[in-house]
């Protein structure tokens, strides 16, 4: 493999990285008027490219803000955004150069986490990333979904003009807060794209907001696209569920039942949803609401697994010894004895031995050590471990970040 070097990338380099990105994505190149909105959530702080003669080839990207874990303490993250390497120059080490000068960096500015959404999931385990958190699609018909009577019910929800969402929606999400592992905090550098996300790049979005007896409390935006044609003119439009968060279950309630009385509209479809999200038991026939897909949504990499796995509570039950491999973070590489009074490094033999990437997808508790065991990931030395693990990093919520990034 070539030596590719790996350097931070300066305050003249931060359009061609990012247009280097989008060409990498397939996305058009950025115009002006694109670049004047969204540069600013484009900085060249923790950024690293590979150059040749100057111009990009290979660009990493990250931010940092704060991830939900279980038992509600927020660690620290680095959330990479971004990462590209130009198509007459892959399969040749770039990204591998740049993962691990990023990785040092994480751990040498003393971040547990990092986390990424993967354009394809077989790129990042080699580099530690586990596949942490899943999210589903799901398509409600419309009319024919009816919430039954004991959904909760109060509050109202008022629609907001553009202005007015651009300015609410960051504080309000804010005040709803982390309310599942695996969320996030979102730094004032991830909001001006927000004049896509929550106005939509024509002013399509529509941003509606719940409002309870302590004020707001809950938001969803969505737009409409509609599928009529001429041989099916009674198609109605499908509503797209873009962001919808709740700090209760009578919010969560209330902004579903306003989407489902939208009319005119034959499905409400929402992706990237909560597993457990409760919205088929809210119906009256179940069916009206299928899960049509369960993807990766969050890969988590434990940058200090020590600290990681302090950080988070566990269930009651007797502790149990992992060995851990970090191939990359070398320093990682131990024995951890796990149990309900928090992690520390131990010279005790192991019950379990992982990759640091397998550790990432049993972190927040999507997935239970008895199936990633069953799956190969997880090196069984002592049987009754498993179950032991299973009771220690079981979540009561399914764990979901809900941000694009
Ligand atoms: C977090 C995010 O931003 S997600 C967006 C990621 N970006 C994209 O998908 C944009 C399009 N793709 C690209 O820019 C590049 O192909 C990248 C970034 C995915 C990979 O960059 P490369 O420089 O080619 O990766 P690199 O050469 O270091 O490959 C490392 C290993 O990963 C494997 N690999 C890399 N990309 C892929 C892929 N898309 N599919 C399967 N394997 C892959 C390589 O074969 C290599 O395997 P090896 O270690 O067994 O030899």
């Amino acid at each position: 493999m070539t030596a590719f070097d790996v350097r931070p990338v300066t305050e003249d380099e931060r359009r061609p990285t990012y247009d280097l990105l989008g060409r990498a994505l397939h996305s058009n190149r950025v115009s002006d008027t694109t670049w004047a909105r969204v540069g600013e959530s484009w900085p060249a702080a923790h950024k690293f490219g590979v150059f040749e003669r100057g111009a990009p080839i290979g660009i990493t990207s990250s931010f940092d803000t704060g991830i939900a874990v279980p038992g509600g303490r927020v660690l620290p993250l680095a959330a990479v955004d971004g990462v590209g390497v130009r198509a007459d120059r892959t399969r040749r080490g770039v990204l591998s150069a740049l993962m691990a000068a990023q990785l040092a960096e994480f751990a040498e500015r003393g971040i547990p986490l990092a986390a990424l959404h993967a354009s394809e999931p077989t790129i990042y385990g080699r580099f530690g990333y586990g596949s942490a958190a899943l999210a589903k699609t799901v398509r409600v018909a419309r009319p024919a979904a009816r919430l039954h009577d004991r959904v909760p019910s109060g509050g109202e929800v008022r629609m907001l003009t553009p202005e007015e969402a651009v300015k609410e929606i960051p504080g309000l999400y804010r005040r709803i807060g982390l309310t599942r592992p695996g969320m996030i905090e979102r730094p004032d550098l991830w909001w001006p794209t927000t004049h896509d996300r929550h106005v939509g790049p024509d002013g399509s979005h529509v941003v509606a907001v719940h409002s309870g007896p302590e004020g707001d409390d809950g938001y969803v935006v969505y737009d409409t696209v509609d599928t009529r044609t001429l041989d099916d003119p009674d198609a109605g439009a499908v509503l797209k569920v873009r962001d919808l968060h709740a700090a209760n279950p009578v919010a969560a309630a209330g902004l579903w039942r306003f989407l489902l009385s939208v009319d005119l509209v034959s499905a409400v479809h929402a992706r990237h949803r909560p597993v457990d999200e409760a919205l088929a038991a809210m119906l009256t026939d179940h069916r009206h609401a299928r899960t049509l897909d369960v993807e990766d949504d969050l890969w988590l990499r434990p940058v200090d697994v020590a600290a990681a796995l302090d950080a988070r509570t566990y269930r009651a039950a007797e502790p149990v010894v992992l060995a851990v491999t970090d191939r990359i973070l070398a320093a990682n590489t131990g024995h951890y004895e796990v149990g309900p009074d928090g992690a520390r490094r131990t010279d005790a033999a192991a019950d379990l031995a992982l990759d640091v990437d397998t550790l990432g997808m049993l972190y927040l508790g999507q997935w239970s050590a008895t199936a990633l065991a069953q799956a190969g990931r997880v090196e069984v030395r002592d049987p009754a471990a498993v179950a032991r693990a299973d009771e220690l990093f079981t979540t009561v919520t399914a764990p979901w970040n809900g941000t694009l990034f």
